[in-house]
C-alpha cells in the first residue's frame, strides 16, 4: 500500500495548493486524439462500427447490429436475474427520487402583467430527444439509471433512450435495466463510451438521434461529449467522481476516513480530500483507513488507495476552519459532505459545491442511491457555473408577451423611438404603420 498523502496548507507555497484543486479531467489529451477516430467510423459506418466496438473494445464478442437495442425479452429476464432486495432498493430510490424531482418540475407557463394589459411570462416544453448516459466499467450503475431516467420522464421528454456499454456476455447489466423499466424507459441500446455519444449525435440504422446527451461517464465518454459539442448538446459536465469531505473537531477522524473512500473508490482518476483543522482528525482518519480497507474488495482498495496516494487525493490540514472553508470554495467539489454536529454553521460560509450534505448521519452514499437529489453532479470545478441534473436539464424555456389593444399605443410610441435610434426601419415602420394602417383606434 502507497503512504496516503498529508498535505499541511501552511507549509505550501501558492503554486502547490494550486496543484491540489486540479483534476484528471483537466487533461483530456490522451483521450480527445483516440475518440476522434472512434466518432467518425459511427458517423459513417453507423451501426456496423456500433457494434464492433462493443466486441473490441467491451469484449461482447457476441453482439451483432441485430442485437444492439435491448428486447421486451431481456427487460423481462432481468426482473427474474436481480434479487428482490435489489429491486426493493430501486424502487425506495425511484420513490424518493421522483418525489424530489416533481417539486422541481416549473409550471407549464407563467404570466405576468407587466403593464396594464401587456402580458409577459415563460413557457416550458420538454425537450423533443434526449440520450441517457449510464455508465458501466469501472461499476454497474443502476442507480445512474434512476438519477437520469426520473426528471427525464417528470420533465415529458418524449423520446428517450438509455445508452450503456455491453458486458462480454454482451448483455447489458440486468439491474439497469430494472431501473429503467421502473423509472419508465423501455428504449436501452448495448453501447458505451465515444461511439455512444457519437450514435446518439448521428443517430444510425437503430439508433434515434438525440438532440442532448445526459448523464455521467468514463474520460472517453467526456472527451467524446467535447468534440461532439456542435452537434448535440452536451448537458452538464460529468466525469470521474469527486468529493470533499469536511470534518470539524467535533467528529471522529475514523468517520471521516470511512467517508474519504467512498468517492476515492470508483477509481484511480478519481479525486478525494479530507479537508480538517484538526491534528486529532487526521491522526484518526490516518489509524482508521488500515481497518476500513481490510473490509474492502481488492478492487477497491487499490483504486482508493491509488488516489488518496496520488495527486488528486488525500488529507489537507487547514490552518483553521475558516481556511478549510477557503480551500472548499476554490475547489468548488461535487461532493460536499460536512461532517460536524454543527453542520449548518459551516453552510451558509460555502458557496461552490454541486452537493452538500450535512451531518453525521448523511454520507455520500446515501445520496448516492437515492435520498432525493440528484447524484449526477458537475465535475472538474464545474460547480462553479453548473448544478446537480435537474428537471430543467430536460425543458427548454420559451418567452411569450402577449400586448393587448389597451395596451398597445404606450408600448409602440416607446420601441418606435429607439427603433429610429438603433436605425432599423422596418421595425419602426412594424408599430407606426400597423397603427396608422391596419388597427383599429376604437378597439378595445
Ligand atoms: N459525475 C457523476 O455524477 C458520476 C456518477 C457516476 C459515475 N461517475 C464516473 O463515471 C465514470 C464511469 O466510468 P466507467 O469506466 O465505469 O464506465 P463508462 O461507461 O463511462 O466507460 C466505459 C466505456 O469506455 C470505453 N473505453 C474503455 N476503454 C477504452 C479504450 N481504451 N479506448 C476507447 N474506449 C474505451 C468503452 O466503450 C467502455 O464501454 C467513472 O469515472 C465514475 O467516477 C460520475
Ligand atoms: N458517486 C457517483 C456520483 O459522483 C454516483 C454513484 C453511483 N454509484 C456509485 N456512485
Ligand atoms: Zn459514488
Amino acid at each position: 500500500m502507497k503512504p496516503v498523502n498529508l498535505h499541511v496548507l501552511a507549509e505550501m507555497s501558492a503554486s502547490q495548493r494550486a496543484a491540489l484543486l486540479r483534476r484528471s479531467e483537466a487533461d483530456l489529451s490522451g483521450f480527445l486524439d483516440k475518440v476522434a477516430p472512434i466518432i467518425e467510423a459511427v458517423r459513417r459506418e453507423g451501426d456496423a462500427a456500433l457494434a464492433r466496438f462493443g466486441r473490441d473494445l467491451d469484449g461482447a464478442k457476441g453482439l451483432t447490429e441485430a442485437g444492439l437495442q435491448v428486447t421486451p425479452a431481456e427487460f423481462d429476464e432481468a426482473f427474474t436475474l436481480v434479487a428482490p432486495e435489489i429491486i426493493e432498493a430501486i424502487r425506495f430510490g425511484i420513490a424518493n427520487i421522483r418525489a424530489f424531482h416533481q417539486v422541481q418540475a416549473p409550471e407549464a407557463m407563467w404570466l405576468k402583467e407587466i403593464r396594464p394589459g401587456a402580458f409577459a411570462g415563460d413557457r416550458f416544453t420538454p425537450i423533443r430527444s434526449v440520450a441517457l448516459y449510464v455508465p458501466r466499467g469501472k461499476g454497474s450503475f443502476p442507480s445512474v439509471t434512476m438519477m437520469t431516467a426520473v426528471p427525464a420522464v417528470v420533465a415529458g421528454v418524449p423520446e428517450l433512450a438509455i445508452f450503456t456499454p455491453p458486458a462480454p456476455d454482451g448483455r447489458v447489466d440486468a439491474a439497469t435495466l430494472v431501473a429503467a423499466r421502473l423509472a419508465g424507459v423501455e428504449t436501452v441500446y448495448k453501447a458505451g463510451g465515444a461511439q455512444a455519444v457519437a450514435a446518439a449525435a448521428y443517430g444510425t440504422q437503430t439508433v434515434r438521434r438525440a438532440l442532448k446527451i445526459v448523464g455521467p461517464g468514463s474520460p472517453w465518454v467526456v472527451a467524446a461529449k467535447r468534440l461532439l459539442a456542435g452537434v448535440i448538446d452536451p448537458g452538464l459536465p460529468a466525469g470521474p467522481s469527486e468529493a470533499i469531505i469536511l470534518a470539524d473537531a467535533t467528529v471522529h477522524g475514523g468517520l471521516a476516513a470511512l467517508d474519504l473512500l467512498i468517492e476515492a473508490e470508483h477509481g484511480p482518476d478519481s479525486s478525494a480530500w479530507l479537508v480538517t483543522h484538526s491534528r486529532r482528525v487526521v491522526d484518526e482518519a490516518l489509524a482508521a483507513l488500515p481497518g476500513h480497507w481490510a473490509q474492502m474488495t481488492p478492487q477497491r482498495v487499490a483504486f482508493s488507495n491509488a488516489v488518496l496516494s496520488g495527486p488528486s487525493g488525500g488529507i489537507v490540514l487547514t490552518g483553521s476552519v475558516q481556511e478549510s472553508h477557503d480551500f472548499i470554495n476554490a475547489y468548488a467539489p461535487e461532493h460536499l459532505e460536512i461532517l460536524s454536529t454543527a453542520p449548518f454553521e459551516h453552510l451558509g460560509r460555502i458557496t461552490e459545491a454541486a452537493e452538500v450534505l450535512l451531518g453525521v448521519h448523511t454520507p455520500v452514499s446515501i445520496a448516492n442511491f437515492g435520498l432525493g437529489p440528484n447524484a449526477v453532479l458537475p465535475t472538474s470545478g464545474g460547480a462553479r457555473t453548473w448544478g446537480p441534473l435537474s428537471v430543467s436539464d430536460f425543458v427548454k424555456r420559451s418567452s411569450v408577451g402577449y400586448v393587448t389593444a389597451a395596451a398597445y399605443p404606450a408600448f409602440a410610441d416607446q420601441a418606435g423611438k429607439l427603433a429610429v435610434y438603433e436605425g432599423f426601419s422596418s421595425h419602426a415602420l412594424a408599430v407606426s404603420a400597423r397603427r396608422d394602417a391596419y388597427l383599429d383606434p376604437k378597439a378595445p
